[in-house]
């Protein structure tokens, strides 16, 4: 295929630039614990500084997948799945979604959102960065708010997007993994004093698996 071809057909999430993908259990968040097949879309400009996965930023280093082929793969394995990146959200998620919905699954979402939300989405976890602020959108549609908590002054940030969030949406601090021996102090302590609030870890590091 003709590199505008290809071009074109991710433009409308007909390819994706696919990582990886990876049959785990949830570590974070609400649904952590659970099992869960996780679709790792590259791509990715928001460039926060402690991000665990810099290798997804460049999407060119992703090979363009079609979008039908993900699917297939997928339901093999569970009927949770987990679309996560880089930012997802840089591309147009409806295919994808569309597609994996008709097959019965769960479609969870992990993203900042920087970018437009597209998609069907059973669950949006948003995790939001100062440097590209989330869209109203998702702010009205996210069902859990995860902020990852460097240091002291994420708690205020944190304060400031939950004002945001509509008000189902359930909050998590979670610390950011490389400073975790400090901060998880500071984070029991700031949820205990504010109990709207819960505390969120990155379990599978712990568990050691992907
Ligand atoms: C790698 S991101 C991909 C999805 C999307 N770009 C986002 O940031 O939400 C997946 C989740 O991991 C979190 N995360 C990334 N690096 C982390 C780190 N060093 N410590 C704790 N959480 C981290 C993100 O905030 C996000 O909730
Ligand atoms: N087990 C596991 N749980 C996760 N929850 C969110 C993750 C992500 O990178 O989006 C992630 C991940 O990379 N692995
Ligand atoms: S938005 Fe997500 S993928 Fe992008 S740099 Fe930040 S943590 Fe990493
Ligand atoms: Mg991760």
């Amino acid at each position: 295929m003709k590199k505008e071809q290809i071009e074109q057909l991710v433009n409308e999430g007909k390819m994706l630039p696919l990582m990886e993908e990876f049959y785990t259990i949830q570590g974070e968040g609400y649904h952590k614990g659970t099992a869960a097949y996780f679709i790792r879309i590259g791509g990715c400009d928001v460039g926060c500084h402690w991000c665990d996965v810099k290798e997804s930023w460049d999407a060119e280093k992703h090979p363009p997948t079609v979008t039908e082929k993900i699917v297939d793969n997928a339901t093999k394995y569970s009927d949770t799945v987990v679309i996560t990146g880089g930012e997802p959200l840089t591309w147009d998620m409806t295919e994808l979604t569309t597609q994996l919905k008709a097959k019965g699954a769960k479609l969870h979402i992990e993203t900042s959102g920087a970018y437009q939300l597209s998609g069907v989405w059973d669950w949006i976890c948003l995790s939001p960065k100062k440097l590209k602020l989330p869209t109203q959108e998702v702010y009205d549609k996210a069902n859990e708010l995860k902020v990852i908590v460097f240091n002291k002054h994420d708690l205020k940030f944190a304060e400031e997007q939950a004002a945001k969030v509509n008000k189902d949406c359930i909050l998590y601090l979670q610390p950011e993994w490389s400073v975790r021996n400090k901060i998880i102090p500071l984070i029991v302590d700031y949820v205990m004093q504010n109990p709207k609030w819960k505390v969120s870890l990155q379990t599978h590091k712990y568990l050691n698996i992907p």
